[in-house]
This record gives C-alpha cells, structure tokens and sequence, in this order.
C-alpha cells in the first residue's frame, strides 16, 4: 500500500523484523499489519517467514491441545530476538498473557461471524438430510447441532483440519456438503464471495477474538511498543478483553465449545451500549448455556474484563462447567 521509506527517509533505521507463519491467511494478515507499522513508524517492515508446530502436525488441532500450537514458535522467536514484531490471530492466543512479552496492538477488528461455504449455493436451513458439514472446530460443532435441532434439519458435524483453501477444498471435492469457516479468513485471503451465508450470532457465537488480530513484541521494546499502541482500535480492544476474560474465567481454552462475543450498540449516532454474549455447549448440541448482558461501554479494558468475569460466573452457576469437559470428537 505504502511505498517502503529510503533509508534516508526512515533515519537509516534497520527495517522493523515481522514474523509471520507462511499460510496465506498468515501471510495476507502480517501484510495489512507490516503496512499500518510502516505508516505510524516510518520504517521499513520486512516479514520473515517462522514455521510453527500447527503448520507441521497432522492431527486434529483439538487433539494436540488447541491452545497455542500456532503461537508459540513465533513467541520464542520474539523471546530470543530474533523478530521485534509477531501477529497472530487473536483467537489462537492463549488468554494468559506470557511475562516477557507484550500485546502491543489489536487493530480495528473484521467481521467476528462464521461463515458457511455449502454446495449449490444453499443456505444452512435449505441443507438436505444427511448433510454433512466440516469443521474442526467443538463450539461450531456444538451450535450448529443446536441450530440445526431447533430447524427440525438433519445434518452431521465431521470434525476436519486444513488451511482455508484446504477446507474449502471438501466441498468443492463433493466430499462434503459444506464447511464453516470465519468470514475473517476468506475476506482477508478475498474469497467471502464463496460464502454462501454468513451467519448471525444469534445462531452462532463466533470465537472470543475471532476476526481481529494481535500484534506483539517484547516487553522490553519499550518504545515500539509505544508506536504499536498507535495501531491499537480501542473499541476492537474493550471488545475482545470482555470476550476472553470470559473465556479465561471459564477456564476453557481455544479447543473448547465455548463461544462470546461482545458488541458495541448504538442509536445510530454514537455508541451507547455494549452487549455481551456467551455460549457453552456439548458437542452433540443437545444442551447449550447461553447468557447475555448489555450495559454502558466499558469504560477501561480492565472494566471490559470485569463484565467478561461476571458473565462467565453466572454461565458456571448455570452448569457451564459441566458442558466442557468434552475434547474433540
Ligand atoms: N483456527 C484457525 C484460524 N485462526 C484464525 C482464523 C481466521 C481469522 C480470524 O478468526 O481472525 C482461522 C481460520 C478459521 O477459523 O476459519
């Protein structure tokens, strides 16, 4: 977007280092970042490309523990000085916080929904008995059983992994009738024009995070992490603290059912609201606990992640707790 600053321009400062997987989200993802640090710093940003062990391993994300399996080569990359910046997904970072680094910036969020690639161009309640839908995801699986229950459909969740394209590649094949993936994703890589539907949180919670990204570097990089502030969206960074204090004090990880998003209303002038909503559920989506509370903005992203706390209280009085043992399929 930016032309990279000469040497001159930018002071002669050494090009920023970025780490990012090689996966094309990954790519298409460290690309809008490098180019917002390349215009709030003035200084060249160059990637460079870390493998991680979620790109290497076959198994199901689920079955290898979920959490982190995409962070932590690019966390240990920031650790040993390798790269001063790291992006990842928000959704795939672990909700603590390692000592040593610092989350710099959440950047103005995409769309948080999920979205739904099925054959012939069908919407999720026209899918013909016996459908079968893929993801590898439990809190997908988890509604989607729900939703499809109360739509009287008969369908089947087949837990799948892969990259974006990959997924998409089941129902091109006609091994599947759909997958579910989220509008993030295929709106960075350009392909939401494959989405046949994109579907209402009323339905489907996205993951706490999803459709925003996080920057980080080392907490001793003091001053760059002052510049990275400036990429910070701050309505994006309340919104996403309230949805992962909820999933923190559930004490679910990224593999869990578990589903939040938090909105910002509005009267069509200015934001005068923000609704949080949360879900826990079985896989089979028989029992779901669900709750919603609406209030004034947050005033602090700490205040953000008070709401995320007492809203995760009221679901394990409900018997969240009871509903998340579960692991893959
Ligand atoms: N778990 C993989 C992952 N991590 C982030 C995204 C999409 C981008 C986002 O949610 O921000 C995806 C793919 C998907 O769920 O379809």
């Amino acid at each position: 977007m930016n032309p990279t600053p000469s040497p001159a321009a930018s002071g002669g400062a050494p090009p920023l280092r970025l780490g990012t997987r090689r996966s094309a989200l990954a790519m298409a993802q460290s690309g809008l970042v490098a180019d917002l640090v390349r215009e709030v710093t003035g200084r060249p940003v160059e990637l460079v490309e870390i493998t991680t062990y979620g790109d290497t391993s076959r198994e199901h994300l689920a079955q290898i523990g979920g959490a982190g399996v995409f962070v932590s080569a690019l966390r240990e990359a920031l650790l040993r000085g390798e790269i001063d910046l790291a992006v990842h997904s928000l959704k795939d970072l672990p909700t603590a916080q390692p000592e040593g680094l610092t989350l710099a910036a959440v950047p103005r969020r995409e769309d948080p929904r999920d979205a739904l690639i099925a054959r012939d161009g069908l919407a999720f309640a026209q899918l013909p008995p016996g459908s079968r839908i893929g993801t590898g995801s439990p809190r997908r699986a988890a509604q989607l059983n729900a939703w499809a229950r109360s739509l009287g459909l008969d369908i089947e969740t087949v837990p799948i992994r892969g990259n974006v394209g990959t997924r998409i590649g089941y129902v091109r094949s006609g091994r599947l009738d759909a997958v579910v993936l989220a509008a993030a994703g295929l709106i960075r890589l350009g392909r939401i024009g494959e989405a046949t539907e994109l579907l209402d949180a009323d339905h489907v919670l996205p993951a706490p995070g999803q459709g925003a990204l996080a920057v980080e570097c080392a907490a001793s990089s003091v001053p760059l992490a002052a510049r990275l502030a400036e990429i910070d969206d701050p309505s994006t960074r309340v919104a996403v603290t309230a949805e992962r204090s909820l999933l923190a004090a559930l004490e679910a990880g990224c593999s869990a059912p578990v589903g939040a998003l938090a909105d910002l209303l509005g009267d069509g002038q200015a934001v005068t609201e923000m609704r949080l909503r949360g879900v826990v559920g079985t896989l089979d989506g028989t029992t779901l606990v669900q709750l919603s509370t609406t209030g004034p903005v947050p005033a602090s992203p700490s205040a953000a992640a008070d709401l995320g706390r007492v809203l995760a209280a009221e679901m394990l009085a409900k018997g969240a707790a009871g509903l998340m043992g579960e692991r893959a399929l």
